[in-house]
């Protein structure tokens, strides 16, 4: 006899992976040692609002492969993403025009800060990599052709909140007034490279969304959760969903590793060993591939406009879990 019970069909679960032991404590542990720590960097200034931030933050959130969260300090606290956001503009920026957009910026690491002007010069007005500000102002307007301003920035918005599974993450309208009102140095980028025609629509409309882009204003934890696709070959883990496909999630975490921090990202691959993209607010995202995804935010930046504070906490963070991608 079958009890009612044996009428039910089988909810389907999410594939479960073994747990990573003692995650939680270490998350733990490196947000406490974080907190005491008198060295924090400095606070971006040359955006005026940023200069608001609190240099005693931090946070951390760390997202497992079987969607295990382990968080630590502020990892709840939104703030201003900037750069970071790049990484998604790349990817959505590939979805409409795949491997095309390599005619408009290259792959190749600069060596030189994140907002200088010198090698588009050499470089006949090509960026070197997506992750600069001239490269990344270049793909938003890759983003923004065939739309209006506010279209593009939807569109860039509502695939935050798809990748999150959160339509509360908003974009700090005071940071992207500020950056309007001061970002003289992008606006020459911008038109240098308008000069060689690798921008299609007019400097201002491009830079409107770049800069509303990089004010998007989120926590660690949903940062972690809107990167889970890099982490797991282009799905989403816990819907099974594909984003991206693997080739292209994993060409994205290459870029990142050789281009994610500017001309730190010597250092951060030879002391944290994953691919990571950092912001000038001081997030940092970092993929552990096929084990999580990682995002830590301290305000003060190093002399590469890199967390400080956010690098220290992810080298610690690999080398318990010994998640480096060198091995
Ligand atoms: N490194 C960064 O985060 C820079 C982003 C900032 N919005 C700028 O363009 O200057």
């Amino acid at each position: 006899m079958h009890g009612p019970d044996a009428v039910i069909p089988a909810i389907p679960q999410p594939k479960v992976t073994n747990p990573v032991p003692d995650l939680e404590r270490i998350v733990s542990d490196i947000a406490e040692e974080m907190r005491a720590r008198p060295d924090r960097g400095e606070v971006a200034t040359y955006i005026p609002e940023l200069a608001r931030a609190d240099p005693n933050a931090f946070g951390i959130a760390v997202i497992a492969a079987d969607g295990q969260v382990a968080v630590g300090g502020d990892a709840d606290v939104p703030f201003s993403i900037q750069s970071v956001s790049k990484v998604f503009t790349l990817t959505l920026a590939l979805g409409k025009i795949g491997n095309l957009l390599w005619k408009r910026v290259g792959r190749e690491p600069s060596g030189s800060p994140f907002n200088s002007i010198v090698q588009l010069e050499a470089e006949h007005g090509i960026p070197r990599n997506p992750f600069i500000n001239a490269g990344a102002i270049a793909v938003t307007d890759v983003i923004l052709s065939g739309h209006q301003p506010r279209e593009a920035l939807g569109e860039i918005l509502r695939f935050m909140h798809f990748l999150a599974e959160d339509s509360s993450i908003g974009i700090d309208e005071a940071v992207a007034a500020s950056e309007q009102r001061t970002g003289f140095r992008n606006r020459a980028l911008a038109n240098y490279m308008k000069s060689f025609d690798v921008l299609e629509n007019p400097v201002d409309y491009t830079l409107g969304v770049y800069f509303h882009h990089c004010a998007i204003a989120m926590s660690c934890r949903q940062l972690a959760m809107a990167a889970r696709f890099l982490a797991h070959g282009g799905r989403n883990p816990s819907t099974g969903f594909s984003v991206v496909s693997a080739e292209r999630a994993r060409r994205i975490n290459a870029i990142m590793l050789t281009c994610g921090h500017y001309d730190g990202s010597g250092e951060f691959a030879y002391r944290v060993g994953l691919p990571g993209k950092s912001g000038v607010g001081g997030g940092i995202l970092a993929i552990a591939p096929g084990k999580a995804s990682i995002a830590v935010w301290s305000p003060g930046l190093d002399a590469s406009g890199n967390s400080h504070l956010g690098r220290i906490a992810l080298e610690a963070l690999t080398q318990r879990l010994g998640w480096s991608v060198f091995g």
